[in-house]
């Protein structure tokens, strides 16, 4: 039986090796821990379906090597990303200063309007913090980025970083700043009804339900 959605968005996880990358995704994936994670070779993949403000959205999501040596193999993945999470271990300075590395690719190489969520993993990690929730947090708002802490471990705020990174998209569509049809955009229709639902808004007709865009979290807002 074919999976019934009203829209596909690519995501990608990006972020210095050991941040925690494929633990988030198995976590969102699998709702559990992910005891013997090792280092990712080039890029993995996980799909789920989600419901956000009445539409079921199916989230493509690209896990990147934080290695190096996997660099210029994870750049390819960035093209026509409409969502990132941009990842740093709470509990390194290291992980959390090499950020704007990603930040630039994903700038540069994926859609224009990528809205992407900053997620500070290890949370649970709390005596071995060396990043503060307020620096990383104005780090957020200076570059226009959604901000969250997370833990792949316990799971808290996990899945609200996919949920809000996937409202924000779904935000900028019905308001018409995001075009799915356009070639690149990271976004793709899954059936009929929410194509329609599109031409309904584009027609100027007021929608059934508008998401606002939510871009708060901790400061910052989205790029746009
Ligand atoms: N305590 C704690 N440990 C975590 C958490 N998330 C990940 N880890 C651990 O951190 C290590 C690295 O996790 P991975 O998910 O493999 O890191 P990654 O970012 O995918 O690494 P690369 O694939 O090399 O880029 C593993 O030993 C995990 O068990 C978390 O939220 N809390």
């Amino acid at each position: 039986m074919s999976e019934s959605y009203d829209y596909l968005f690519k995501f990608l996880i990006i972020g210095r090796a050991g941040s925690g990358k494929s633990c988030l995704l198995h976590h969102f994936i699998e709702n559990k821990f992910k005891e013997d994670s090792s280092h990712t070779i080039g890029v993995e993949f996980g799909s789920r379906i989600v419901n956000v403000g009445g539409k079921s959205i199916k989230l493509q999501i690209w896990d990147t090597a934080g290695q190096e040596r996997f660099r210029s193999v994870t750049r390819s993945y960035y093209r026509g990303a409409a969502g990132a999470l941009l990842v740093y271990d709470t509990t390194s300075r290291d992980s959390f200063n090499v950020l704007w590395n990603w930040l630039n690719d994903a700038r540069t190489l994926a859609s224009q309007n990528i809205c992407i969520l900053l997620v500070g993993n290890k949370k649970d990690l709390e005596e071995d913090r060396e990043v503060t929730f307020l620096e990383a947090s104005n780090f957020a708002q200076e570059n226009e980025l959604i901000f969250l802490e997370t833990s792949a471990k316990t799971g808290e705020n996990v899945e609200e970083a996919f949920l809000k990174c996937s409202k924000t998209i779904l935000a900028k569509i019905e308001t018409g700043e995001l075009d799915p049809e356009r070639i690149g955009s990271g976004i793709q229709y899954g059936d009929t009804s929410a194509r329609n639902a599109a031409g309904t808004l584009a027609s100027g007709q007021q929608p059934r339900s508008r998401l606002r865009p939510d871009c708060s979290g901790g400061g910052g807002s989205c790029r746009s």
